[in-house]
């Protein structure tokens, strides 16, 4: 390990000081914290994926994680977001949204609903629909799908669709079917997507892969202009991308073999000796 690696001191403290007034199922940021990761292992079989790895998410934050192949970065996003259960894992240590939703005994419909979005590497989208009522079907959840294309939407869903829109800088294509739309149009169509259900933490696993250099920059330009907003975490292994999210104060996480190599700015990371060697010298 690095110097750079620890920022706990910014995190607010270990989850062991619990806040008990918080609503529940309400997520308790009284300590500025949205995620906490806390020794966390997931063993497949005897191999570690991930090993006794920590890492603090604040408020509004926007990290950036980035590793070898195989260092974790998809293991740790599953474990988040609930999609390790099924599988040959298990997992020890703790994992909380906020002071006090233990993720860790949560399924993935749960996690979703109180308030994590995660994108995949590949877009998903309603291909046939129009990409302002994909939008408008992302806010309506779980509610039935005929029946929220027969509901009235209201002046409140009508702005935050034409908001998304902006924001995504979707509006031209607002009324193109969603299967017509390049890459980076639908990379960003299901970002906003996720947006509509106005997340409390925002997962982009590889969101520029695939995209073209001016994709990738406008991408980058948004998430930009979204921070603060949320807290995201983006991992990718695109270091311009990177760089342009993190930029002179951004905290970046380098991951491998499971758990944290070093984390500090991009250019503390890139000028670390153990992180070049693992990672960015290849
Ligand atoms: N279900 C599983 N059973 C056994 N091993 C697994 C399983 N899932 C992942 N692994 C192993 O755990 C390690 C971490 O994998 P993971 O996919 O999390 O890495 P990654 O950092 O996301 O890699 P990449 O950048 O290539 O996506 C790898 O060695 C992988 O082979």
């Amino acid at each position: 390990m690095t110097d750079i690696h620890a920022d706990t001191a910014g995190a607010g403290g270990p989850i062991t000081h619990l806040a008990h007034f918080a609503e529940p199922g309400k997520i308790d940021t009284t300590h500025g914290v949205v995620l906490y990761v806390e020794n966390l292992t997931v063993r497949f079989d005897a191999f570690r994926a991930i090993n006794d790895l920590s890492l603090y998410i604040r408020e509004g934050e926007l990290r950036c994680i980035i590793g070898p192949n195989g260092a974790g970065k998809t293991t740790l996003m599953d474990v988040i977001t609930g999609k390790t259960g099924h599988r040959n894992a298990t997992i020890e240590g703790e994992v909380y949204l906020g002071q006090t939703l233990n993720l860790l005994t949560m399924q993935e419909p749960q996690i979703a609903q109180l308030g994590i979005g995660r994108k995949f590497q590949k877009p998903s989208v309603f291909e046939s629909q129009p990409v302002w009522e994909n939008l408008y079907l992302a806010d309506a959840g779980d509610r039935r799908w005929h029946a929220a294309l027969n509901a009235r939407i209201t002046a409140d869903v009508r702005e935050r669709i034409e908001n998304t829109l902006s924001t995504m800088k979707l509006e031209s294509v607002a009324y193109r079917a969603a299967g017509e739309l390049s890459h980076g149009q639908k990379q960003r169509l299901e970002i906003g997507m996720l947006l509509m259900q106005k997340p409390a933490l925002l997962l982009l696993d590889e969101p520029v892969a695939g995209m073209t250099d001016r994709e990738t920059a406008e991408l980058a330009e948004i998430l930009q202009g979204i921070r603060g907003t949320c807290s995201i975490v983006v991992v990718e292994h695109d270091m311009g991308f990177v760089s342009s999210l993190a930029g002179d104060q951004g905290t970046v996480t380098v991951l491998a073999a499971g758990t944290v190599l070093a984390q500090g700015t991009m250019q503390q990371v890139q000028q670390d000796p153990q992180v070049i060697e693992s990672y960015l010298g290849r």
